[in-house]
C-alpha cells in the first residue's frame, strides 16, 4: 500500500453492486473498496461467504444483519484487524483503491493509517486530549509543534468536540464522557489521514443524546471520508448511511440503496429482518 492513492476509475456495476436508480450517486462517486467472491475463514468455518460488494467513495454504507451473520468479520476484513487470530484464511479478493489488502507485500501500517477503525466503545489511551490525537501524527514523524497543534485542533474541529475540549487539551482523555470520548476516538483516527473510517457499532456503548451527536457527525464526515458502520440498529442505518448492506448467516443477501432497501426490500429474507420476524 505504498502506492499514491488513486481511483479506480475502470469499476463498473456488477453483482452487489447499487442498482441504476441511482444513477446520479453513481456518476459522483466511484467504488473505493470492492469485494470480489471474498470469504473469510475461522478455522474450517466461513464468517462471510463469497461476498462481491462494490462500496462507494464518500458515502456512508452501513451493515445490517442478525447476530452472528459476519457484520463485524466483514468490516474487520476491511483494514485486516481479522490477522492477529490465529488459523484463519481468506479467499478471493478485497481491494482498497484498486490494492488487494490481502497480497502478502500490503504494508499493515500504511493499510490501517488509509483505513481507519472506531470501535464499539471509546478507548482513549490514558494520555491528555492532546496527547490522543497527536499520537498518530508523532509515530508517522511529524514532531513541529505549530504542526501538531494545528492538527489537534483540526482533527477535534473535524469530529465536533473542539468547542467542548479547547480549554481543556491536558486533561485526561480519560475524564471526558463517553460520548467525547467516541468524539475524540474519532478524531483520533482522522489523524492519520485515512480515506476510510470503519465503524463498528460506535453508538451501542452511548445514550441517545450522544448517539445523535455521533450519527450528525458521520453526516458531516462523509464530505471528506467513506464511512462503513455496522449497527444493529435498522434507524440508525435508515438515518446514516446511502447504501446498505444486509448479511445473514455469512452471506450478503441484499444490497441497495438504504431509501429502497428499508421500503421495497427484493429478497424475502430481507423483508422477514427488517420488519423484525427474525433476528
Ligand atoms: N475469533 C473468532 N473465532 C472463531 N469464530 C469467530 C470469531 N469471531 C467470529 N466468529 C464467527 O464468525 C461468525 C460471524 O461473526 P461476526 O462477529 O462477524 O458476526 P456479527 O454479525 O458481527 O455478530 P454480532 O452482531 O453478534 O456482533 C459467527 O459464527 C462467529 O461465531
Amino acid at each position: 500500500m505504498n502506492k499514491t492513492i488513486t481511483l479506480d476509475k475502470s469499476l463498473t456495476n456488477k453483482t452487489n453492486s447499487a442498482p441504476d436508480s441511482d444513477s446520479k450517486a453513481h456518476q459522483q462517486s466511484a467504488a473505493l473498496i470492492k469485494a470480489e467472491n471474498f470469504s473469510f475463514f475461522y478455522g474450517s468455518k466461513a464468517g462471510v461467504k463469497d461476498v462481491t460488494i462494490d462500496i462507494y467513495q464518500g458515502k456512508v454504507t452501513a451493515i445490517i444483519g442478525p447476530s452472528g451473520c459476519g457484520k463485524s468479520t466483514f468490516l474487520r476484513s476491511i483494514n485486516r484487524m481479522n490477522d492477529l487470530i490465529p488459523n484463519t484464511r481468506t479467499e478471493g479478493v478485497l481491494s482498497v483503491n484498486g490494492n488487494n489488502i490481502y497480497d502478502k507485500r500490503v504494508n499493515l501500517v500504511n493499510l490501517r493509517q488509509q483505513v481507519g477503525m472506531v470501535f464499539q466503545r471509546p478507548n482513549p489511551f490514558a494520555k491528555s486530549i492532546y496527547d490522543n490525537i497527536a499520537f498518530g501524527p508523532r509515530l508517522q514523524g511529524i514532531s513541529n509543534s505549530i504542526e501538531l497543534d494545528e492538527i489537534v485542533e483540526s482533527c477535534l474541529r473535524g469530529a465536533a468536540i473542539w468547542d467542548e475540549v479547547k480549554d481543556d487539551l491536558k486533561k485526561s482523555a480519560l475524564a471526558l464522557s463517553g460520548g467525547q470520548q467516541q468524539r475524540l476516538c474519532i478524531a483520533r483516527t482522522l489523524a492519520t489521514k485515512p480515506r476510510v473510517v470503519l465503524m463498528d457499532e460506535p453508538c451501542s456503548a452511548l445514550d441517545p443524546v450522544a448517539t445523535a451527536r455521533i450519527e450528525d457527525l458521520i453526516t458531516e464526515l462523509k464530505e471528506k471520508y467513506t464511512i462503513v458502520i455496522v449497527t444493529h440498529n435498522m434507524q440508525q442505518a435508515a438515518r446514516v448511511s446511502e447504501y446498505t448492506a444486509f448479511f445473514c448467516m455469512g452471506d450478503l443477501v441484499e444490497y441497495g440503496l438504504t431509501d429502497q432497501l428499508f421500503t421495497n426490500p427484493v429478497q424475502k429474507s430481507t423483508e422477514d429482518y427488517i420488519t423484525g420476524r427474525f433476528g
